[in-house]
């Protein structure tokens, strides 16, 4: 096994996966680099969703490696994998999986009581990041009450809350409206800035061009190119959130 690049916080070499036989991943490679917030694009069933579940470590690639903070995470177990989760990476998927018998709060808060936290630190971050993405009047609302957006805020939340190394989004906009969706995009990436967060996100958005600074695009299961930054980054300012 070769280390990878030490600049780079997720560093993957040739994975390959295949579902029943179904190519989805042949042979990519890619690095994140600390504090980056790569996009990753392609077309529907292109593995976008395969390769985020393999660098996050819910899904062992069947042959490639995978690397987080120059650490071999290809040859941990299943609960090794799933501590890392726990510890060090959030996660925010297509539809918001919230609690329904739970609070808004106490959705927030889940991971951080997982991992130990007390009531009352917990429910105070959980808040917290509640009111620093725009819902902090629903944290005692079920999330039955709440519309799309407003979910996907608490999930977001959730993912935040434990101060993640690395979030994974995984199309965390598709079911939106375009300018829910916008908004949405703009508050994952500002907060990620401010908190210094790594993230990796597949998008269908024409926003991720702007709002990240790399791109990847998957065909395929294969990568086709890498874009550079666009010059007028960020857009960043252009966030009304206090992220
Ligand atoms: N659990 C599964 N069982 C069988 N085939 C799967 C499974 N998950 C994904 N696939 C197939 O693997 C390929 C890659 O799927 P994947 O979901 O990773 O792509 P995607 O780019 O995220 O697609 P989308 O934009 O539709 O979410 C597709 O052909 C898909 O049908």
């Amino acid at each position: 096994m070769v280390a990878p690049p030490d600049n780079d916080v997720l560093w993957a070499r040739g994975l390959h996966h295949t579902y029943a036989g179904s190519p989805a991943l042949t042979g990519v490679s890619l690095g994140v680099r600390e504090g980056e917030i790569l996009a990753v694009t392609g077309p529907r069933g292109c593995g976008k969703t395969t390769l985020l579940r393999c660098l996050s470590g819910q899904l062992a690639p069947d042959s490639g490696e995978i690397w987080f903070n120059s650490s071999p995470v290809h040859t941990l177990s299943p609960a090794g994998r799933e501590r890392l989760r726990l510890d060090r990476f959030g996660w925010v998927d297509t539809e918001p999986h919230l609690v329904p018998e739970l609070t808004a709060w106490e959705n927030a808060a889940l991971p951080l009581l997982l991992r130990g936290t007390g009531h009352r630190a917990a429910k105070q971050t959980a808040c917290e990041w509640l009111e620093r993405l725009d819902v902090g009047m629903c944290a005692r609302q079920r999330p039955g009450r709440l519309d799309q957006s407003q979910r996907q805020r608490i999930a977001i939340a959730r993912a935040l809350a434990c101060a993640p190394q690395v979030l994974f989004a995984d199309e965390p906009t598709a079911p939106l409206h375009r300018a829910d969706a916008a908004q949405v995009l703009r508050t994952i990436t500002t907060a990620a800035r401010s908190h210094e967060i790594t993230v990796v996100l597949a998008t269908h958005e024409p926003e991720a061009d702007t709002l990240a600074d790399r791109t990847v695009a998957l065909l395929d299961g294969r990568r086709t190119g890498a874009k550079a930054p666009a010059p007028d980054k960020e857009s960043r300012a252009e966030c009304s959130l206090s992220v």
